[in-house]
């Protein structure tokens, strides 16, 4: 891969990533008198008269808004709404590339929970649905729950549930790779943000029963009285007081804090065979290099398209979003997200698409420990995860649509990815 140079980022950035597009003929008298007044009127009367029409008769069904206040964008902490724009753009275009949903950033100069919940709250009628992203913990928690309680459109704050079922997909596999058990392995999660805190949950769901979490003062233990209700929800009692104490036997490393929070001596202390994700962006947690000189029996991952093991979110919201969309569903429930986690687990295990190995470069990638999970470009996951989640909506009764027919969805998905077969 080339190395990514400043100037080469910046001038790709030029200009920005994303634009509009119009999806129907604006080209005569007649056309215009369809789009615009008077022909306009007559979708607008029938939205009046029941609002679930706009998802029939305007864009809302496949439009997502990506909303950040710029408060934890990636690893680069607080740099602010503008700043994050790039990011969010960024996301858009994910949206699109990978799973064919509009989606456009709206960067919020406005910080406060009552603030943020409000304008998401105003928007809302434009959207089929909300992605929050990089907006820090803990107001993010609070934000997210006030949203889905009150809006009637999936709300899903990706940097937590993304993050959370792309790594629960990864220990699936994990798992399943190393034979370890569920309930015995022991994970030491780096970060009780946003990700960390969703992650734990999503983890403790899964079975897992040994969870020590550490933030930018050392392990949430029971003897520390500075801890936020999120964090304290996973304090336990220990006499490890820092990272390096923790780290003693862990079987798993989940890195969602700072570049360079992992050495090397650390990583000696692991479990045979752990597994290290270490997702802070653009800068990991340790380099799979550094690792390597220490040991050879490490699963490693990190969030970026550089190394093997991508663990980053854009292998959940396109294809999330896509499903919840299809179906018209009102939430993202638990069963949803666990859903998608056990897809990306077992799409992982299937051959590798040719394209797949095309664009890495890499006739060898298959299932194993440098194959956790799918890679971004591997076009099944959208029907894989897509198909998994709207079924699971429609079973958890959160879909708008009547009926949901699983074989006919994936079948329309496939086309989306590889075209339709010719109508007779
Ligand atoms: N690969 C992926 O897909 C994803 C990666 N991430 C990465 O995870 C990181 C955190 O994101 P997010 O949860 O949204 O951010 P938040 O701002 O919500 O949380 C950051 C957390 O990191 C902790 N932290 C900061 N410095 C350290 C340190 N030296 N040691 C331990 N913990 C530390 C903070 O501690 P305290 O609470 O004490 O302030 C806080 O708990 C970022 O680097 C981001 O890029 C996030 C989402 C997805
Ligand atoms: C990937 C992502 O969303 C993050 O690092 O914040
Ligand atoms: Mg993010």
């Amino acid at each position: 891969m080339s190395t990514i140079t400043k100037e080469k980022a910046l001038e790709y950035h030029k200009n920005g990533k994303i634009g509009i597009d119009v999806t129907k003929p604006c080209n005569t008298q007649y056309e215009l008198s369809l789009a615009y007044t008077p022909g306009v009127a007559i979708p607008c009367l029938e939205i009046a008269e029941d609002e679930d029409l706009s998802f029939e008769y305007t864009n809302r069904g496949n439009l997502v808004a990506v909303v950040s206040d710029g408060t934890a964008v990636l690893g680069l902490g607080d740099i602010g709404p503008l700043a994050s724009k790039p990011v969010m753009e960024g996301k858009s275009v994910l949206f699109k590339k990978f799973a064919n949903v509009d989606a456009f950033d709206i960067e919020l100069d406005v910080h406060s929970i009552e603030e943020i919940v409000a304008t998401c709250k105003a928007i809302a009628p434009t959207f089929g649905g909300i992605n929050l992203e990089d907006i820090t913990a803990p107001k993010c928690f609070e934000i997210e729950r006030i949203l889905k309680e009150e809006l009637d459109i999936p709300v899903f704050h990706d940097d937590q549930h993304g993050t959370a079922i792309i790594t629960t997909a990864g220990l699936m596999n994990v798992l399943d790779l190393t034979g370890k058990k569920v309930e015995e392995i022991k994970i030491v999660i780096n970060g009780a943000g946003a990700a960390g805190i969703s992650c734990a949950k999503m983890y403790k769901a899964l079975g897992v029963q040994h969870i020590i979490m550490c933030d930018s003062k050392g392990v949430i233990s029971t003897s520390r009285d500075d801890l936020n209700k999120y964090k304290a929800e996973f304090a336990i009692e220990t006499d490890a007081k820092t990272l390096e104490d923790a780290i003693e036997g862990a079987d798993m490393f989940l890195g969602l804090s700072v570049a360079g929070a992992l050495t090397k001596e650390m990583v000696a202390k692991m479990a045979p065979e752990p597994v290290i994700f270490a997702l802070a962006n653009p800068v990991p947690e340790i380099l799979p290099e550094e690792v390597r000189e220490v040991r050879s029996d490490v699963i490693m991952a990190t969030g970026r398209s550089d190394y093997p093991n991508q663990t980053n979110n854009v292998l959940g919201f396109p294809f999330i979003f896509r499903g919840a969309l299809d179906v018209r569903a009102r939430k993202i429930t638990e069963g949803m997200k666990m859903a998608a986690a056990e897809a990306l687990a077992a799409l992982a295990k299937e051959p590798v698409p040719y394209y797949v190995k095309a664009a890495y470069h890499n006739e060898d990638i298959a299932y194993g420990k440098e194959h956790i999970i799918p890679l971004p470009f591997n076009k099944e996951a959208l029907i894989w995860v897509a198909s998994a989640v709207a079924k699971a909506a429609f079973e958890e009764g959160v879909a708008r649509v009547d009926s949901y027919d699983h074989e006919a969805y994936r079948e329309e998905l496939r086309c989306i990815i590889y075209g339709c077969p010719e109508e007779e």
